[in-house]
């Protein structure tokens, strides 16, 4: 079961790359460059205008259409009765560039923003093309301390709209304005934290399939997809997670992942306890239901009958008895989240997970554990993630404020996760409810994503002293309105 096919759309993100690619094919499709400059322009006015008050203006333009965005902006505001000057990098731009300008302009030695003011930032967008240096980077070190408000136009220029990262150097924006639909560069790394407030505007581009290079993750895409198992009515029929327990006083991480997979909307869960911790797992469950596990004989028979998902890492320990289960839950071809000591049993020999692994498992590291498992794999969130996922040739969930989803299909990025999240044990309880959502029919990258949303968001209304403990019962709340 998929993604809905138009929330898909609204959903994508585009590279720089593919935003030109779908300028230029509407631009051939008759609408003029110069209109949708205009409609930039206004956009970027809209939003000025909504989000600052009345106050002097600069706006830094340069020599791409991004500047031309800019002195666009600066006429419309002319006439609007603001005051405002202009400061162009390099040549001074064509008459026709700035017809509407007479008198405002600037040069770039002049630039001295004081604390009320608003800088209007539209050096580079999507054109960015190398680090930003020279006069460019004397103006943006200007905004460092200036304690003026920014606005930028598409991104804060010095990010790369395709990975977030800063070449040179990018201003920290207050708002961005961005055009027909965000990159992933708005949502990753510094990207995400430099951008400000983020409004998309309507540009009338055209979308084609094969624009998006990925999704934002948002429960359109998913929220079908839960609500089916509800329809059923035997619990087995609505999916069964078996969770592998985790030994003595470790089992407690486990535990957590059976709460996550209890609140997931599955029909049932199996807690399976190592015999040391077997009778205290007895007493603490009650919707969960345990069964001591004599040995991984134990997880091939629930794999072989009622399984419908398995749950195996957290607090499972290295042992040998870890590597047989892990070994079997692979073997069975059920779905299966792959999770802490079952992500680092192989970290020196990680070719021998990945032989093991399939399609139906989704891997859940953070970043300590990804780095220890993927070895040499660099460079941004996204394309670690998408790189890992196809070396391993199962789906990657890459922990962090900002999650990263990589699998079959376009990658997911998840930006609803907070501070409340980073506290012991909440990753457990993620790896849980992925297998919950598995154990329903959804598709490994598919339930990675909703679990993914709905984890954060049963974190983001939560104060500082929020613990793992507390989240299942949060999360079914989330799950309660999102289906209801
Ligand atoms: N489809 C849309 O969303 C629309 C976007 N619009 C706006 O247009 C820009 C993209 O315009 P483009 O002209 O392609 O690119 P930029 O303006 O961002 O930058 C290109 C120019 O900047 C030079 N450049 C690039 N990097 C540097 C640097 N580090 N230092 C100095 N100069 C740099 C580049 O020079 P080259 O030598 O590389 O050619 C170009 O001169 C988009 O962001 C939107 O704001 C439209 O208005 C509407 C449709
Ligand atoms: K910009």
């Amino acid at each position: 079961m998929a993604f809905d096919a138009e929330a898909t759309k609204r959903c994508s993100l585009m590279t720089p790359d593919a935003m030109a690619e779908a300028d230029r094919r509407t631009i051939a499709a008759g609408t003029p460059e110069t209109t949708l400059i205009d409609r930039a322009a206004r956009a970027s006015l809209r939003v000025l205008r909504s989000e600052f008050t009345r106050r002097p203006v600069t706006i830094l333009c340069g020599p791409g259409n991004n500047g031309a965005d800019g002195l666009r902006l600066g006429e419309m505001l002319v006439d609007a009765g603001w005051p405002i000057e202009v400061i162009c990098l390099g040549e001074p731009p064509s008459a026709e560039r700035h017809r509407g300008l007479d008198g405002r302009l600037r040069p770039t030695g002049t630039f001295a923003p004081g604390p009320g003011a608003l800088v209007v930032d539209a050096l580079f967008g999507a054109g960015l093309s190398r680090p930003v240096e020279g006069e460019a980077r004397a103006l943006i070190e200007k905004l460092e301390f200036a304690g003026a408000s920014v606005l930028s136009i598409d991104l804060p220029s010095g990010i790369d709209g395709a990975t977030g990262e800063v070449l040179g150097i990018a201003p920290q924006a207050d708002v961005t304005v961005t055009f027909h639909r965000l990159k992933p560069g708005h949502l990753l790394g510094e990207g995400a934290r430099r951008c400000g407030k983020v409004f998309c505007a309507d540009i009338g581009l055209q979308y084609r399939e094969g624009d998006a290079s990925a999704l934002h993750n948002a429960p359109e895409l998913w929220r079908h997809l839960l609500a089916n198992g509800a329809r059923e009515t035997h619990k087995y029929e609505r999916g069964h997670t078996v969770v592998v327990g985790g030994p003595g006083f470790m089992g407690s991480a486990s535990r957590l992942s059976a709460y996550g997979a209890s609140v997931s909307g599955a029909g049932a869960v199996t807690y399976l306890a190592p015999l040391s911790s077997a009778e205290f797992a007895g007493t603490v469950f009650d919707a969960v239901m345990v069964r001591p596990m004599t040995g991984p004989e134990a997880l091939e028979e629930l794999a072989e009958g009622k399984a419908s998902s398995i749950v195996i890492g957290p607090g499972m320990g290295h042992g040998a008895l870890s590597r047989d289960c892990l070994h079997t839950a692979l073997a069975s071809g059920l779905p299966c989240v792959v999770d802490a000591d079952a992500l680092t049993l192989y970290e020196d020999e990680p070719s021998k997970l990945f032989s093991a692994l399939h399609e139906g498992c989704v891997l859940t590291p953070h970043e300590g554990e990804f780095a220890r498992l993927f070895k040499g794999v660099e460079g941004d969130k996204l394309s670690r993630a998408k790189a890992a996922a196809a070396r391993c040739g199962a789906t990657v969930l890459l922990k962090g404020s900002t999650t990263v989803i990589a699998g079959d299909g376009l990658p997911v990025i998840n930006t609803n996760g907070s501070r409340s999240l980073a506290t012991a044990g909440s990753g457990d309880v993620l790896a849980g409810l992925i297998g919950g959502i598995l154990a329903q029919s959804v598709a490994p990258r598919e339930a990675a994503a909703a679990g993914a949303w709905i984890h954060a968001e049963a974190a983001r209304s939560a104060g500082p002293s929020l613990n793992a403990d507390r989240l299942p019962r949060r999360i079914a709340g989330v799950i309660d309105r999102l289906v209801s």
